[in-house]
């Protein structure tokens, strides 16, 4: 996969604790590039717009809650056209590929890029490679124009197809160059941002007239620091048609219970989502939050009790949560990868369906019918929704100003509902997950009155614990 990337952020401070922690730009590392005028300024779509250009100097700042005295942070390089380009219109080579797995959106994305490029830009040459990163080196490119991309969005999937793993980064890098390729834009996750940060770098150390753009793609919204990633939306809306089949099946039967696996790998944003959005579910487990089975405050209880209540029960699982249970059960599965080099995960939803037959066929209470629903699929198959398809355009139509403004090395994203550059070492440097301490994950609990198995546990722990003391302590 290549060497590890090097490159030491650009951080600007100002004033008063101001922080700009800024992308590259081809100048970096070409000095004296000739700059063109903006081919906006004569385009009379955008003319009537006031200020269209974006001022060299804004910024959009990552925190956006203050008080008075706190510093004014980190902020990020605002998006949008500049006054100058770095490349002039005919120049352009464009390269667009799609990495990962499939996300809701990913044509909509790759439409826009050739539409800005093409109505906003003038750029006519714009390849798609096929097959995710292998495709620069072992597959062969399409050519992409605003005729044959016109009604992609309709359609879910990519239509340059998409593969885990084959990151090979001298190969990409050498097909770039023979390619002529000069702007390269790389729709993916986090592993694809990773990959995208060393195909910059080799890039940089070659010297390359070349931007590199990364947008960030995957419905588990597990990239950190931008608001959401584009899908997501959709996936949580798709997720609903399960939930509700899963109430409607539980609700018909005494003692139902439906359970839902949704995906999720290491994040539980989905599940979360599409818990608080849907109000019929009685459980959310997520990757997060450890949870427990037997005894007091433990899943067990808690579902007995649902169904005395209420006759049914609505259970969602994140398809991370819980794998250390799982693991346990199963031995043989430990610590299987793809690709790609991400975890391969088991079963969860069917483990816990039989861990709840298993417990109600034991303690003979009551007979329960329980209903596993597995969508897997089905939620990120699908083509965007409308909210999806306008951030889909603002993210393509962004990274192409940036690109044409000779930045690179970035990703564009949403920062507080502002389009941002964020620099490619930021993107890298963590996964975004849930945080059970926040209030959004405290709604969750307040919605389906699960135990919060957390503290249930711990309370649970201790009480044993102090059983225990106190026992030695009597001998
Ligand atoms: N650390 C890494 N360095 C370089 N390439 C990577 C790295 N991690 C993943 N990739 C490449 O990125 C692509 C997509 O990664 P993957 O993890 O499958 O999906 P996603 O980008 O959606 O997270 C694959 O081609 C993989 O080889
Ligand atoms: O079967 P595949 O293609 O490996 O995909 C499964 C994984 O892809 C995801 O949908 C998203 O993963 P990425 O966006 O990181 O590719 C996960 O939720 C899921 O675990
Ligand atoms: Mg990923």
């Amino acid at each position: 996969m290549g060497s590890s990337p090097n490159s030491k952020p650009k951080i600007v401070r100002g004033s008063a604790g101001y922080i700009l922690e800024d992308v590259p730009h081809l100048t970096d590392y070409i000095p004296e590039l000739p700059t063109y005028s903006n081919p906006l300024q004569d385009n009379p779509a955008y003319s009537v717009v006031k200020q269209y250009f974006v001022h060299i100097d804004d910024s959009v700042p990552q925190k956006i809650i203050a008080n008075k005295d706190s510093p004014r942070g980190i902020h990020f390089r605002r998006a949008g056209p500049r006054q100058k380009v770095y490349f002039k219109s005919d120049e352009v080579q464009a390269a667009i590929v799609t990495c990962g797995g499939l996300c809701p959106g990913l044509n909509t994305v790759i439409r826009e890029l050739v539409c800005g490029l093409y109505h906003m830009y003038g750029v006519k040459k714009v390849l798609g490679i096929s097959g995710g990163y292998k495709g620069f080196y072992a597959h062969n490119t399409i050519s992409l124009t605003p005729k044959t991309v016109n009604d992609i969005h309709k359609r879910g999937g990519t239509i340059l197809g998409s593969s885990r793993g084959g990151h090979d980064t001298t190969k990409i890098v050498d097909s770039i160059q023979d390619r002529g390729i000069n702007q390269v834009y790389i729709i993916g996750g986090d592993g694809t941002q990773r990959g995208a940060y060393r195909i910059f770098e080799e890039i940089r150390n070659r010297g390359l007239k070349v931007a590199v753009v990364g947008i960030p793609k995957t419905i588990d919204n597990d990239i950190p620091v931008i608001d959401k990633s584009f899908g997501f939306d959709t996936a949580v809306e798709e997720a609903q048609r399960a939930i509700n089949a899963a109430h409607v099946e539980a609700e018909s039967v005494e003692n139902g219970i439906g359970v839902v696996k949704l995906m999720g790998r290491y994040s539980g944003f989905i599940a979360m989502y599409a818990t608080l959005a849907n109000r019929d579910v009685d459980c959310c487990l997520i990757p997060e939050t450890p949870f427990f089975l037997e005894g007091p405050g433990g899943l067990f209880e808690y579902t007995e009790r649902r169904l005395k209540e209420n006759g049914h029960m609505v259970i969602v699982i994140a398809e991370g949560a819980g794998q250390e249970l799982v693991t346990e059960s199963i031995q043989s599965m430990h610590k299987q990868q793809d690709a790609s080099g991400n975890k391969l995960l088991q079963d969860v939803g069917l483990w816990i369906s039989h861990k709840l037959k298993d417990y109600f066929a034991k303690q003979k209470t009551m007979g329960i019918t329980l209903k596993y629903i597995d969508p897997t699929y089905m939620i990120r198959a699908v083509p965007s929704n409308a909210s999806d398809n306008v951030y889909c355009t603002l993210l393509a139509q962004s990274a192409v100003h940036g690109a044409m403004a000779g930045y690179t090395g970035f990703t564009s994203g949403l920062v507080h509902g502002r389009q941002a550059y964020i620099p490619f070492n930021r993107i890298n440097e963590g996964q975004n997950t849930v945080v059970i301490t926040d209030r959004m994950w405290a709604r969750l609990l307040s919605s389906t009155n699960q135990p919060s198995f957390l503290i249930a546990k711990t309370a649970v722990e201790e009480k044993k614990k102090e059983e225990e003391e106190e026992d030695s302590f009597n001998l």
